[in-house]
């Protein structure tokens, strides 16, 4: 599992060391571990380390002392290092420490930026040091002249990676928005703990990959503000059936998908459901769309009847449903009326009571979500939901009542509660039509499985509402992971729809085997998302 805190969070728990007077020696462990991180990746590229150029790009605060002192760590190892001093001033005891061991320091007020710029876009490693926890706002003036140069340069010339120091300078450490310039990072060293803005869109597109280094704070952190599941939540949170189980006693779900105009959304739903280990699906819908998802799908039970009718574990209603398919939608409202857990994808958005439960799943785009929010008196359009997407799940979760998973290459998934999963599994190839309609089943499956009457319900370790959140996180998981696994299989290619729920039982096996290497995987969930 990784925890993710806001800056706020990380700076509370700061704050009894720095009260005990440890400040410096957090700043040194941090220094220490961002230089660590640099060298390891010099030698993962094949990279010399004696003699390399770092340029690190600081700010006045602690989060530029963290990278002069980083930097004079490297220049004690022989590398060639360079100071921009980004405010006309450094931390005191960092840039002494960077000269002391031999670093050259320019000040960018009395430099001309675009030499500069030049400069950093040829060196081998450039530590972004300007903004951290203690910022708000994007970068402004002289710095902010820099780094959009410095972007420019390196469009055109660079060659070394950026490394950022805490966050990418730009990025707000609570929410993940973005204000442009920022320097994308090919790395993120971040301190004590992930810091929440990194793990959502836009911060995740800035970020690269992230590392954590400890700094002995990690003891005084509050319930996370954003978690992400790991190979080792996913297993331990994944159904297995009982020695004696039945289909039934493995969960039904019921699907209410698929209409004239898109009859494949059926078809795909049913498929990514009956992948995600769920007893069986029961499908309604118009006869000729029950009459391909028979031909597409022999496992699934076609029927007449009405949503009360049928008995299932959970719903899952909308995806491929538009706003004149009046039965579908009515199916679809009496499901979610039902009480039991209930996926709305789609068509099923527009077509919600104001106030829902968080046992119901949302699965809207940024798209869908604005249009929703603006339903419920919200003004954001889709591009501002793209820009804090983290805002913007929490938000519809605490205004709808329901779980809200926001799609995107940063999945989020929001519990009314306040708990926040993020998922990033996947790949960009998972943009395709009818993705999501794979999606959407694979999580009916899931809810299904942890319905009412179904053992894997008490035995999931999750507490309260926050349990659908963490259903819907897996089954992002399984989907990106899945994606991922299905693109891999063909050297990195494009993927369909159909080829996604094909991978989700080898995505689910190697994830299971994986964490339980010596057999089947044991019928037990008691590992504890914390
Ligand atoms: N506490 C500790 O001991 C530890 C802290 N750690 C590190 O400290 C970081 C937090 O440090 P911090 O609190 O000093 O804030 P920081 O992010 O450097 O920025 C503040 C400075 O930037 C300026 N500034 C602000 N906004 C700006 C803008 N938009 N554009 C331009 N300038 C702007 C602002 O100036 P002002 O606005 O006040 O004039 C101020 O000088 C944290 O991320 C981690 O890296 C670790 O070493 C562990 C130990
Ligand atoms: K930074």
């Amino acid at each position: 599992m990784i925890s993710a805190f806001t800056g706020t969070q990380v700076r509370a728990a700061e704050e009894p060391l720095l009260a005990a007077g440890l400040g410096d020696v957090l700043m040194q462990r941090a220094a220490h571990g961002l230089a660590n991180a640099i060298i390891t990746e010099l030698r993962a590229r094949g990279r010399r380390i004696y003699g390399a150029r770092v340029v690190v790009l600081a700010g006045k605060g602690n989060n530029g002392g963290d990278g002069l002192y980083a930097a004079a760590f490297l220049a004690a190892r022989g590398m060639r290092t360079t100071a921009v001093l980004t405010s006309g001033a450094g931390h005191p005891q960092a840039l002494a420490a960077f000269e002391r061991a031999g670093g050259r320091t320019h000040d960018l007020a009395g430099a001309a930026p675009g030499g500069l710029a030049a400069e950093t876009a040829r060196a081998d490693v450039v530590i972004d040091a300007i903004l951290g926890t203690g910022a708000k706002g994007g970068l402004r003036g002289s710095a902010a002249g820099l780094v959009k140069a410095i972007v420019e340069a390196r469009r055109q010339a660079g060659h070394g990676f950026v490394v950022a120091c805490d966050l990418p300078s730009g990025v707000d450490s609570d929410t993940g928005a973005a204000v442009e310039p920022v320097l994308a990072a090919d790395l993120t060293v971040t301190f004590g703990a992930a810091k929440s803005g990194l793990l959502a869109d836009p911060g995740a597109d800035y970020s690269g990959r992230v590392h954590v280094v400890p700094i002995g704070i990690e003891d005084n952190f509050p319930r996370p503000s954003v978690r992400r599941l790991e190979s080792a939540d996913i297993a331990g949170l994944l159904p297995g059936p009982a020695r004696r189980a039945h289909k039934y006693s493995r969960g039904v779900l019921g699907v209410v998908a698929g209409s004239a105009t898109y009859p494949g959304a059926a078809v795909l739903a049913c498929r990514g459901a009956l992948a995600a280990g769920v007893g069986m699906v029961r499908y309604l819908g118009p006869p000729e769309v029950a009459d391909l998802v028979r031909q597409s799908c022999p496992e699934v039970v076609c029927s007449t009847g009405s949503v009360a009718e049928n008995r299932v574990q959970a719903w899952l209603v909308g995806s491929g449903l538009g706003p004149d398919d009046h039965d579908q939608l009515a199916r679809a409202r009496d499901a979610i009326d039902s009480g039991l857990p209930t996926v709305a994808d789609a068509g099923a958005l527009p077509a919600l009571p104001d106030r829902l439960a968080p046992h119901v799943v949302l699965t809207p785009h940024a798209g869908e979500l604005a249009t929703l929010l603006q339903r419920l008196g919200g003004t954001e359009d889709r591009a501002a939901i793209e820009a804090a997407t983290l805002e913007a799940a929490r938000d519809a979760a605490a205004r709808t009542g329901a779980t809200v998973l926001l799609k995107g290459a940063s999945t989020l998934v929001a519990a009314p509660s306040g708990d926040v999963y993020s998922q990033a599994d996947g790949t960009p190839w998972l943009a395709t039509a009818g993705s999501g309609d794979v999606l959407a089943g694979v999580i009916g499956a899931l809810l299904a499985q942890a319905g009412p009457g179904v053992e894997h319900l008490n035995e999931l370790a999750v507490d309260g509402d926050g349990r659908w959140a963490a259903l819907a996180a897996l089954g992002a998981a399984l989907h990106g992971k899945a994606g991922r696994a299905a693109s891999d299989a063909n050297s990195g290619g494009p993927i369909t729809a159909g080829v996604i729920a094909s991978a989700i039982p080898g995505a689910w096996g190697k994830v299971s085997m994986l964490s339980n290497p010596g057999g089947p995987k044991r019928k037990s969930h008691s590992h504890p998302l914390r």
